[in-house]
């Protein structure tokens, strides 16, 4: 569970530095307050093909349909966050799309924060199309936050992370990912690796929020990275926003690992399985279990 001395170096208040748009709080300070109420679990919705028949559902989009609201269903209560895999929606084309608009909608309705895994990246005037989709208000895939690769530079990012601050969303940008081809980029550059620029320009656009409020420009990184930070010297408590760590469950990492892995910055922390929950489905109370279990072990 996150401590309740709060996520940045200073304790206090957890007001939000600023109004996020629609009359919504920024995206930090919901998310922040969705993990002091449940604990700092997102569950991963992946509709891969073997799940769904596991679960007794056809490969289409109305399979898709129901497992996404079949497995909100089961984990709102329990998650702060519900993290749908776009691509596993995008290869049914507009039909899995209309899938993922609806779980998106189903969530916001059910009060769970949602962000959409879409790691979106490009130069900036596409950029802009990107931001448009995932994160204007009005539009039908709109989530709380959208996953980013900044991979064309962290710059280009700048429509997304500008509409998001201005609409109260967030972004979650990849810096080292759970995968180990990962490092072949990420780690390039030593004591100025590309991880630690990536977190540096984070820790940069988060100075708009007070010190005690974690901000809405989050960093992706990998519950299995190991003694990465430590190694390329990346300090996140100077991040001071939230930490997506996926690799909890079926790729191998434990709540012991992400303590370990993450030290002083573990209040940050949201931890993030997809499979290791989904393969308990379809039964409801079977879900709820195991998304209780990987509470506990955080
Ligand atoms: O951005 C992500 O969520 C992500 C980043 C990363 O470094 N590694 C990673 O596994 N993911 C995603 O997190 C989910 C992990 O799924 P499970 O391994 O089934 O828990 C998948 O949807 C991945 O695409």
């Amino acid at each position: 569970m996150p401590s309740p001395d709060g996520p940045g170096a200073a304790a206090g208040p957890a007001a939000p530095a600023t109004q996020g748009g629609a009359g919504r709080a920024p995206f930090g300070a919901r998310l922040w307050a969705a993990m002091q109420a449940k604990g700092p679990l997102c569950v991963g919705i992946d509709p891969h093909p073997g799940l769904l028949a596991a679960w007794g559902l056809p490969d289409t989009p109305g399979g898709l349909r129901s497992f996404s609201l079949a497995a909100l269903e089961a984990v709102a209560p329990l998650a702060a966050a519900v993290k749908p895999q776009v691509a596993l929606y995008e290869r049914h084309g507009s039909a899995g799309m209309a899938a993922l608009e609806e779980l998106l909608a189903a969530a916001s309705q059910a009060g769970v924060l949602t962000i959409a895994d879409a790691k979106r990246g490009d130069i900036g005037s596409t950029m802009a199309g990107y931001a448009d989709a995932w994160l204007r208000d009005g539009s039908t895939l709109a989530a709380d936050a959208v996953t980013l690769s900044p991979y064309l530079g962290f710059e280009s990012l700048r429509p997304a992370l500008d509409l998001a601050a201005a609409n109260g969303r967030g972004v979650f940008v990849l810096a080292l990912t759970s995968n180990p081809e990962g490092a072949s980029v990420q780690h390039v550059g030593g004591s100025e690796s590309v991880a630690r620029r990536i977190a540096g320009a984070a820790a940069v656009e988060n100075q708009r929020y007070a010190r005690d409020v974690l901000g809405s420009v989050g960093l992706v990184v990998g519950a299995t990275v190991g003694s990465a930070l430590a190694d390329l010297g990346i300090d996140l408590s100077a991040v001071r926003g939230p930490i997506l760590a996926p690799g909890l469950g079926a790729q191998g990492a434990t709540g012991a690992d992400l303590r370990a892995t993450f030290g002083a910055s573990y209040p940050a922390v949201l931890a993030t399985s997809s499979r290791g929950i989904l393969a308990a489905g379809p039964d409801v109370a079977a879900l709820r279990a195991a998304t209780r279990e990987a509470l506990q072990g955080l």
